[in-house]
C-alpha cells in the first residue's frame, strides 16, 4: 500500500552504513542527506554549489556543527552561525529544501527532533550582507501554526496594562505576555522576568547588535524591547502572545516578517490621561511631564499612521473592553473557545527519508522484521517565520499505528 501511494519517490536519504568523511568523497559528490557513521553523527546535503557538513559527537552536549565545502573554490567554508544550535544527537538526516535544510534528529525528545539549517533565505542573506561573511543559521522546527499575536500601543496611562490584566485573567490559557526588556528602574511591585526583564544599556545594546530583538526603542528616556525568544514562549505554550509596546515598537513590528494585529488604544482627553498617570504614582513630576509631552505625539501618529488595525477609546474602562473582546471574536465567551494546539511527532529511531515535492516522507522501520510499517508525510509546503526564531507551519499526516495512538491516517497540523 505505501508503495501504491507513492510510486515515485525521487531521493532516498539516510540509508546506512558509509565511510568517514573525505574531500575527495565530497568532490565526487555523496547523495544529499548521507549519513556518516564515523564516531560521529553527521550529515551532508547540497544546495547549489555548497555542499553542508552537519553534525558533531553522539554524547549530547555539544552543539551540531556546520562546515561548508565550496564546490565552485574548491575549499572549506566555516561560516558564522546564528540561532540557537541543536544539541548533538544519536543520528542525522538532512532534507535539501530551497534554501534551508530539514534537519531530522535521531534519537531526541520529540519537541526536539526537527531542525531547519538556513542558508540563503531571506535573514541569512541579509546577515551575509551585513557581516561579509558567510552566514548559516538554525530554527527550531514546529508543527502548526501560532496565533497572530495581538501588538498594543498607546500612550503611557491610558490602560495598556489594565486592558491586558483583564484579558489574560479571563483567558489565561488563551494568551501569554511577551516580557520585554527595558533599561529603566523596576517599580515598587513589579517583578524581573515578570513584568520586564531589567537589565543594563550596555547589555542590551550588545544583545541589540547581536539580532536578539524583534524590536527595540528609546521610550521616556530608556530602552526597551521584545526579544525574538520572548514571542517565541508564548507561542510555544500554544497561547496567543500579547506585545504592550509603544508606537515606534509597533511600527517596526509592521515592517518586521511577524504577522500580528495591531490596536492603538487612546485616551478620552490630555487632562483624563494625565490624571491617570498623576494618580497611578509610579513616576516623578519630571517623568510625568515627560510622558505627557510623548502623548500628544504618540496619539497623532496612532491615529493616523495606518500601522494600527484597529483604535479603542478606553474612556470607560469595561466599555472598552467589551470592545477590546468583541474585535478579538471573544464576545459571548464564558471561558477560551476550544483550540487545536501544537501537535508533536514522536519519531523512531530507525526510519528512512525522501523527499517528493514539499513532501518528506518519513518511513518507519519496524526494529524487528526491517520492514516499511508505518509513514509519516511531512509537508514543508507552507513554512512561516524561522531564524532568528522558530519554523512554524509545519504539517503532517500519519499513516499507520503509533506509539502515540495515532490510528490509520491522522491529517494534523
Ligand atoms: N478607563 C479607565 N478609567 C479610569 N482609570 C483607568 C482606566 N483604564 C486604566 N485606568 C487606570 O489608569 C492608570 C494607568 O493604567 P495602565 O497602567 O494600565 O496604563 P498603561 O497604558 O499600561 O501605562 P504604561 O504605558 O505607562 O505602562 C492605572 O492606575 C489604571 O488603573
Ligand atoms: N518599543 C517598545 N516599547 C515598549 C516595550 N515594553 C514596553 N514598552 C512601552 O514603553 C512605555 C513605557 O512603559 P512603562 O512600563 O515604563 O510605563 C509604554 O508605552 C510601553 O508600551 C518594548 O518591548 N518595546
Amino acid at each position: 500500500m505505501v508503495r501504491i501511494l507513492f510510486p515515485d519517490i525521487s531521493l532516498r536519504i539516510g540509508m546506512g552504513e558509509a565511510p568517514a568523511l573525505l574531500v575527495d568523497d565530497l568532490q565526487d559528490g555523496p547523495l544529499n542527506g548521507l549519513e556518516l557513521e564515523n564516531g560521529t553523527s553527521k550529515t551532508t546535503a547540497t544546495v547549489g554549489d555548497k555542499m553542508y557538513v552537519i553534525g558533531g559527537a553522539d554524547d549530547g552536549t555539544l552543539s551540531i556543527e556546520v562546515q561548508i565545502f565550496d564546490r565552485n573554490l574548491g575549499q572549506w567554508v566555516h561560516p558564522a552561525v546564528h540561532g540557537t544550535k541543536p544539541m548533538s544527537c544519536k543520528g542525522l538526516s538532512a532534507v535539501p529544501l530551497e534554501d534551508r535544510i530539514l534537519i531530522l534528529k535521531k534519537g531526541s525528545k520529540p519537541d526536539d527532533q526537527i531542525w531547519f539549517l538556513e542558508v540563503d533565505t531571506q535573514y541569512v542573506r541579509q546577515q551575509q550582507k551585513n557581516l561579509r561573511t558567510e552566514v548559516v543559521a538554525w530554527s527550531k522546527g514546529v508543527i502548526g501554526n501560532a496565533e497572530k499575536p495581538l501588538v498594543i500601543s498607546g500612550p503611557s496611562g491610558v490602560g495598556k496594562g489594565t486592558l491586558i490584566s483583564m484579558l489574560m485573567k479571563e483567558f489565561p490559557s488563551m494568551f501569554g505576555f511577551s516580557v520585554s526588556h527595558t533599561t529603566r528602574a523596576p517599580r515598587g511591585m513589579e517583578k524581573d522576568g515578570v513584568h520586564y526583564h531589567f537589565t543594563e544599556k550596555s547589555i542590551m545594546e550588545k544583545e541589540i547588535k547581536d539580532g536578539k530583538f524583534l524590536e527595540f526603542a528609546s521610550v521616556h528616556g530608556n530602552l526597551y524591547g521584545t526579544s525574538v525568544e520572548a514571542v517565541e514562549l508564548v507561542a510555544d505554550a500554544g497561547k496567543r502572545c500579547i506585545l504592550d509596546i509603544d508606537v515606534q515598537g509597533a511600527r517596526s513590528v509592521r515592517a518586521s516578517s511577524l504577522e500580528a494585529i495591531f490596536i492603538f488604544i487612546c485616551p478620552p482627553s490630555m487632562k483624563e490621561l494625565e490624571k491617570r498617570l498623576r494618580d497611578r504614582g509610579t513616576e516623578t513630576e519630571e517623568q510625568i511631564l515627560k510622558r505627557l509631552r510623548n502623548a500628544e505625539a504618540e496619539i497623532q501618529q496612532g491615529e493616523s499612521s495606518h500601522i494600527f488595525d484597529f483604535i479603542l477609546y478606553n474612556d470607560k474602562l469595561e466599555k472598552c473592553y467589551e470592545k477590546l473582546k468583541e474585535l478579538l471574536g471573544l464576545d459571548g465567551f464564558v471561558t477560551a473557545p476550544p483550540k487545536s494546539g501544537p501537535r508533536e511527532i514522536n519519531l523512531p529511531t530507525d526510519y528512512s527519508v525522501s523527499k517528493i515535492d514539499t513532501k518528506i516522507i518519513i518511513n518507519c522501520i519496524s526494529s524487528g522484521e526491517k520492514e516499511l510499517k508505518n509513514l509519516i508525510m511531512l509537508d514543508v509546503s507552507s513554512l512561516k517565520g524561522g531564524a532568528p526564531g522558530r519554523t512554524r507551519g509545519l504539517n503532517f499526516q500519519a499513516i499507520g499505528s503509533f506509539s502515540n495512538g495515532l490510528n490509520g491516517i491522522d491529517q494534523l497540523s
